[in-house]
């Protein structure tokens, strides 16, 4: 973790948000919420309290050989969200875009475009992506090319920030999924992620936003209702007539014309809409560990809303983190 450096050496911060001195200061972890055991599937301690936490880090990017700082805040407690701002350069952006199409000219099976893919196997609920392309790339190291270097140098420093001591010694890393969606209907339904799939760090590699997390800061939603499954999200939203923008947390492009609305309708609530811009990254922790056992915490049920065509081609990319030494059908790595 050599390229990583933490400086919130007793600045303050800007952007108004409160400041919290570094992780290994007990004085900042006596504030927060104590937790006897760290959950190996949540946040590490630091990362927990209430308030808006805000630090700023350092990082080498790979293309460019120069220092990006990158900033880091909280969107959400239950499910536990992240913004990285700023997280990659975007010559990293760009590589990583044209590294897709290379994949997906040479990989057609890797690169098949998906209409109505089951993605959950587990529950066999029909949550579906349309008009994407996916490709994959491995976070192996290469020395002779920058853009292979890229997905394991943003694990490294994601992963580093993100994953308790425990999860960092038995944990893995998917590897880097790159996902084109077209410019006119390219979505993923309401959907958990399922898979134990304990991290999902999400990479805006084009600006092109629109992520809704709709139950995240809706604290008396979840104080009176228990989700257990998708279905439960889903009535929910009906019942509470829950729009991204108002409920939730919209994670938004600078085109994103949900944005664009509340902007000409009075201003955005900070709380609920996130404006994103090509290089930023959000994670979230998708289970928790409850009386020994892990299980799915439904709160970070999300979607990919519909591009348009105003606000034209979506580029993400997706690093899932595996807390645990087990896989994605619950066997053990050997
Ligand atoms: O496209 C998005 O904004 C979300 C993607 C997503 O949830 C996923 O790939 O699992
Ligand atoms: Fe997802």
């Amino acid at each position: 973790f050599s390229t990583i450096r933490r400086h919130n050496s007793g600045k303050k911060a800007q952007h108004g948000l409160h400041y919290l001195p570094p992780a290994t200061n007990l004085g900042y972890i006596d504030i927060l919420e104590k937790t006897e055991v760290e959950d190996s599937f949540g946040p590490p301690t630091y990362l927990q309290g209430q308030e808006s936490i805000y630090s700023t880090y350092q990082r080498i990017s790979v293309s460019e050989k120069n220092v990006i700082d990158f900033s880091l805040s909280k969107l959400s407690s239950a499910p536990h969200i992240y913004h990285f701002k700023g997280f990659l350069s975007n010559g990293e952006c760009i590589d990583l875009m044209n590294a897709a199409e290379n994949v997906e000219q040479t990989q057609q099976e890797a690169a098949a475009i998906m209409d109505g893919e089951s993605q959950d196997n587990c529950l066999k609920t029909a949550s579906v992506r349309s008009k994407c392309i996916v490709s994959w790339l491995n976070n192996v190291s290469n020395g002779n090319s920058d853009v292979l270097t890229i997905p394991r140098e943003l694990g490294l420093v994601t992963g580093n920030i993100l994953l308790t001591d425990e999860a960092k010694k038995n944990g893995w890393c998917e590897p880097l999924q790159l996902v084109h969606y077209m410019g006119n209907g390219g979505k993923f339904d309401l959907h958990h992620d399922g898979l134990r799939r304990g991290i999902t760090v999400l990479y805006y590699l084009n600006g092109v936003g629109n992520t809704w997390f709709p139950f995240a800061n809706e604290n008396d939603i979840l104080s009176t209702n228990d989700i257990k499954n998708r279905n439960d999200a889903l009535q929910l939203v009906e019942k509470y007539d829950m729009q991204p923008g108002t409920h939730g947390v919209l994670v938004a492009g600078k085109n994103s014309q949900i944005l664009k609305s509340h902007l000409a309708n009075g201003g955005i609530d900070k709380e609920h809409i996130i404006e994103v811009n090509q290089g930023d990254a959000v994670a979230f922790y998708n289970y928790k560990t409850v009386n020994g056992e892990v299980v799915r915490d439904w709160n970070s049920i999300h979607a990919g809303l519909p591009t348009t065509e105003e606000e034209g081609e979506k580029f993400i990319a997706n690093h899932w983190m595996h807390c645990d030494a087990f896989d994605e059908n619950w066997t053990r790595r050997s």
